[in-house]
């Protein structure tokens, strides 16, 4: 497939307070360095997600990449140009859903998305996305009075509006239902087919690896992984810590009963209760790193020596959640 026309390109950008160009001056102000040097490209009529643990640098990034913040190093191009210095017409062409919402309090949905609509050549039809997101319900409703839920929905609609090009989501199904949530979904990926670029955060990996086609992981402001799922689950990042990166898949058991601390410390590799499951009988374990016939070996001693017949085994193939894991454990 021939790849996607880039809509946003980050170049090294660094991001740090207590410095910056306006602040050269200001000697012996704390630096306090955010993005350390991000590198990313969002591309037409795809998905990318932005993922990493609370304070990596996630809304930065997106703020940088959408002209709020100035870097204090690197490029930022979006759609072409830097959006730092980007007049009102490059805004248009953009739509920003911030993790808050950012909607005024006071105002019914009805009359909000109306008013962004006027603002628009050629907006999207009102009554189309207010079914997409199924808003009827509440459009005379006070914002303030809405459910959080509600106002994701409201805020979606209103970055969604203008028919941008590219449109920025901050955790687009934050504290959504399973109904909403699939609601958000479907939407994304009409969007993605209608070719608009996607750019979103999100702490939901299931969403991440449902949805996205390129998934940028960023820890302490540095993209230390990115790839597709597939790329990343199979151990194949294009990123330039690639060699770090483990290519295994794991191994689940189920334990026909609790195992010990004692008998945990004694794993020959590296053992974790799978999902959110607790240590008792019938529990899964998932062992990390088995990669050769000898480490399996070592297993199976381990087993035979604690007198523990597993009720299952398996290979799985890792999910984004495992790739999450490795990079964010210290
Ligand atoms: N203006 C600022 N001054 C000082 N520190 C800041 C400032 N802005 C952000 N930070 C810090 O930079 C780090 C990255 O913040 P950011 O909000 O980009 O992270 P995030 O990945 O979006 O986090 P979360 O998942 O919690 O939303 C955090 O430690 C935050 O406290």
């Amino acid at each position: 497939m021939p790849q996607q026309a880039a809509c946003l390109t980050l170049t090294q950008v660094r991001y740090a307070v207590g410095s910056g160009p306006r602040r050269r001056g200001a000697e012996g102000a704390a630096v306090k360095e955010i993005l350390a040097g991000v590198d990313l490209t969002a591309r037409r009529g795809e998905v990318t997600a932005l993922i990493g643990p609370n304070g990596a640098g996630k809304t930065t990034t997106l703020s940088c990449a959408q002209g709020l913040l100035r870097p204090s190093a690197g490029e930022v191009r979006l759609l072409g140009q830097d959006p730092f210095r980007a007049g009102a017409q490059l805004r248009a062409r953009v739509g920003v859903m911030l993790q808050d919402g950012g909607l005024p309090q006071s105002v019914q949905p009805k009359r909000l998305l109306a008013h962004v609509s006027r603002l628009h050549r050629d907006p999207w039809p009102l009554t189309d996305l207010i079914d997409r997101l199924d808003l009827g319900s509440f459009l005379t409703t006070n914002i303030r009075r809405l459910s959080g839920g509600q106002k994701q929905r409201v805020a979606l609609a209103a970055a969604l509006v203008g028919r941008p090009e590219l449109v920025f989501l901050d955790e687009p199904s934050a504290g959504l239902d399973p109904q909403s949530r699939q609601m958000v979904f479907e939407l994304i990926e009409h969007l993605r087919g209608l070719g608009l670029g996607i750019v979103l955060t999100t702490h939901l990996l299931e969403e991440a690896q449902r949805l996205a086609d390129s998934v940028f992981i960023l820890k302490d402001g540095v993209v230390v992984r990115h790839g597709t799922v597939a790329e990343l689950t199979n151990g194949h990042s294009s990123s330039h810590e690639d060699d770090a990166a483990p290519t295994s898949r794991r191994l689940v058991f189920a334990s026909p009963r609790i195992l010990t601390r004692a008998e945990l410390e004694s794993a020959p590799l590296p053992l974790e209760l799978d999902g959110d499951a607790s240590n008792k009988a019938g529990a899964r374990w998932a062992v990390y790193g088995v990669t050769s016939p000898q480490q399996l070996n070592a297993l199976s001693q381990w087993w035979e020596a604690m007198d523990l017949m597993p009720a299952e085994i398996s290979f799985e193939a890792r999910t984004l959640e495992d790739v999450f894991w490795e990079v964010s454990t210290p």
